[in-house]
């Protein structure tokens, strides 16, 4: 790679895009983001064109469509945005020997094991989002053996408020009630540990499929006290339920918690969140650092 080539990070406007942003800008790294206007992933014109006018060394796809729920229905939508898409990039950075780094997620396993997920282990997605997922994996594979894709897990992150780390802490702060599933097992992940993570792995020319998660098993009920506690928050505004109370459009795993069997490159996810409160606590005070800001 020449040190004048950017990375471009698609999904602009997203959790992951915004993080990349920052990291890179925090990292020295040169990078452009870009929206969906000025690059949509699901037309291969408008890939040509960003790819021919920046002319990156790498291509991260921080885009996706997330609404578990909806996309039961949305289906359309969710297979072109997390399937077309990554499938398009892979094929536009095959032709032009670009690399890619695309996300996939722990949703492509249907739950029935009782130990964490390892890259090698059978996926069954149990939803449309899972499916789109699994077959971007390997649209993509199939087309850039040299792709990166990275399954990772329910982020949470102070620097924006699309997630359930924040809602929880908000309701607690609020004096609100806030219920959380009690038998769904996951891996919270936070946001900043996996794009270094991510982008060291780019740096590094590794390819293939790798999971990326902080270390720990936890509900999301677990998850939402273990944050209240940090934060020194009355608990009791925590109501744990069963997931079947919910009334979700969309099955999901009981368990799919990630492991890996390339070891592990995370911190604990108790880790990420004393991190993440301490992101909340300068980013509220008078002067945050310019580093954290926009
Ligand atoms: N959130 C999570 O807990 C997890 C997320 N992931 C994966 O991480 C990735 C990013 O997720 P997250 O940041 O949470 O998602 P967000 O919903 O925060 O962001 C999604 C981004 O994708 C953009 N986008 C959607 N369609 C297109 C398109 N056709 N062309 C260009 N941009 C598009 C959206 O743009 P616009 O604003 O225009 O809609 C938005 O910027 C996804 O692949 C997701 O599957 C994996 C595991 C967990
Ligand atoms: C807002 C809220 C959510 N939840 C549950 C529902 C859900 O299972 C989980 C998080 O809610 P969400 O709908 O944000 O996430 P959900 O769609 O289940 O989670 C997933 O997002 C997709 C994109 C992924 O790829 C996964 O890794 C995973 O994080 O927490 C509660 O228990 N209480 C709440 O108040």
């Amino acid at each position: 790679m020449s040190i004048t080539q950017p990375i471009i990070i698609t999904g602009a406007t997203g959790t992951l895009g915004q993080a990349f942003r920052r990291v890179c800008r925090i990292r020295g790294l040169h990078a452009v983001t870009l929206d969906r206007a000025a690059l949509d992933i699901t037309e291969a014109s408008s890939i040509e064109k960003a790819l021919d006018h920046y002319q990156p060394w790498a291509v991260v796809n921080a885009a996706g469509y997330v609404r578990v729920d909806e996309a039961e229905t949305d289906y359309a939508r969710c297979y072109r945005e997390n399937t077309t898409g990554p499938q398009l990039l892979a094929a536009a950075c095959a032709a032009q020997g670009r690399q890619l780094l695309t996300f996939s997620s722990d949703l492509v396993f249907d739950g029935q094991q009782a130990t964490p997920y390892c890259e090698s282990d059978a996926a069954r997605p149990l939803n449309v989002y899972g499916r789109s997922k699994l077959l971007a994996e390997q649209a993509v594979l199939a087309r850039l053996p040299t792709a990166l894709v990275v399954r990772t897990s329910a982020f949470f992150s102070a620097w924006d408020e699309h997630n359930f780390v924040h809602h929880a802490l908000t309701a607690a702060r609020q004096g609100e009630e806030f219920a959380a599933a009690d038998d769904l097992f996951i891996s919270p992940t936070y946001v900043p540990d996996l794009v270094n993570t991510a982008l060291d792995l780019l740096l590094d020319g590794a390819h293939g499929c790798w999971h990326l998660a902080n270390q720990g098993t936890y509900s999301w009920a677990e998850l939402a006290r273990q944050a209240l506690q940090i934060a020194g928050l009355d608990e009791s505004c925590l109501v744990p339920r069963p997931a079947a109370t919910f009334g979700w459009a969309a099955r999901r795993p009981r368990y799919s918690v990630l492991g890996t069997e390339r070891g592990p490159l995370l911190p604990s996810v108790e880790s990420g969140l004393h991190r993440h409160l301490e992101d909340e606590r300068l980013l509220s005070s008078a002067n945050p650092p310019a580093i954290l800001v926009g």
